[in-house]
């Protein structure tokens, strides 16, 4: 068998084995552990983890995570696995062969060994690393660049890697984003106002330095600005806060509630921080963000999904990997 020219792993965050406060307990403790998530002292963080967020969290996490879990399992891992099919399809389209694609979640399974012996196994000496993050934070990219490294330490020979650190303005990613927006507006009627609503972090990260705010905020211009939205259309704002401290603004639940208040008939909402729909999507923006809405006043919510294993945005991948493996086939 001819050897691939190079293998593509694709990486994202990782999911609970099932939506019961057990499995969402051991993957929180795996997640939250890391202290590319969070960068309290460790002593503290240990206290405040085992006697009290593992305690009280797990089991209403798991009641979210029931209510959108699928018959094949949590959906960000269906869709994962569809993403890992598609691309690879299309990869054997482009280049004539074989192109050896595997999946790895930074926590929990399929894990960064696993994923590493598979793509070994097919005969990969050169690697493409695309986490599947548009946009490039400490919490996310460079965890999986530890996991990856982690996953290295012990082999004698490392592969050579190149590795996609974001692609948050790519011509692909931000025509598929519109292609998707203009598909759902021909079938629902368009909005008064476009909500991007990205996953938070903390400020403080930041203040020393994180890029991720600035990126998902030319994300949202991008978008913007090919969907041809004047300034008082669209907004730019963060989801999903943890713990006490003051994570980057503005809030998505925060901005609805007074959007409702103010009488803004119909809300769009898009998530363009996650690759595929998740927990934080299907749960958080598409029931409990829109009854916020709905609450304050607003009339009219419609969530429009992520780009899952559309076929542009499967293509926009294909783009990333010939940009990266210039040289390789
Ligand atoms: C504790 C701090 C957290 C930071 C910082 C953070 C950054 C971050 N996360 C994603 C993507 C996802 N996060 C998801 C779930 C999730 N995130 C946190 C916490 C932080 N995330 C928690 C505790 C959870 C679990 C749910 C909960 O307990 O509320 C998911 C969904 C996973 C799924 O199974 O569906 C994704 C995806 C990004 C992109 C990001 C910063 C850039
Ligand atoms: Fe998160
Ligand atoms: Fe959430």
């Amino acid at each position: 068998m001819d050897k691939p020219p190079f293998g593509v792993l694709i990486a994202n965050l990782g999911t609970p084995e099932a939506p019961t406060a057990k499995a969402v307990r051991s993957y929180l403790r795996e997640f939250l552990s890391d202290r590319r998530v969070v960068d309290v002292p460790r002593v503290l963080w240990w206290l405040i983890l085992n006697l009290v967020i593992l305690v009280i969290r797990p089991p209403r996490v798991a009641k979210a995570y029931a209510k959108v879990w699928g018959p094949e399992g949590s959906p960000l891992m269906t869709i994962s696995r569809a993403q890992q099919r598609a691309l690879a399809a299309a990869l054997k389209e482009e280049y004539g062969q074989d192109i050896p694609v595997s999946l790895a979640m930074t926590y929990g399974k399929p894990t960064m060994e696993e994923a590493g012996r598979e793509l070994r196994k097919a005969g990969a000496e050169r690697l493409i690393i695309l986490p599947l993050y548009p946009q490039n934070s400490s919490s996310t990219t460079a965890a999986v660049h530890d996991r990856y490294s982690n996953a290295m330490a012990p082999c004698p020979h490392v592969p050579a890697a190149r590795w996609i650190t974001d692609y948050h303005v790519h011509p692909g990613y931000i025509g598929a984003l519109a292609n998707s927006v203009r598909e759902y507006w021909a079938e629902h009627g368009e909005g008064d106002r476009l909500m991007m609503s990205f996953h938070g972090i903390p400020q403080r990260y930041e203040d020393r330095g994180d890029p991720y705010p600035s990126q998902c905020r030319a994300t949202a211009a991008a978008l913007a600005s090919e969907l041809g939205l004047n300034d008082e259309q669209w907004i730019c704002s963060f989801q999903s806060r943890f713990g006490r401290e003051e994570w980057v603004k503005p809030y998505t639940d925060h901005t609805l509630e007074d959007w409702g208040k103010a009488g803004v008939g119909r809300v769009d909402v898009i998530s363009p921080a996650f690759a595929a729909d998740c927990l934080e999507t299907l749960e958080e923006l598409d029931m409990e963000n829109r009854e916020t809405f709905i609450e304050a006043g607003g009339k009219d919510y419609h969530y429009i999904p992520c780009l899952n294993d559309r076929p542009d945005h499967i293509g926009m991948m294909v783009s990333l990997v010939k940009e990266n493996a210039d040289g390789w086939s």
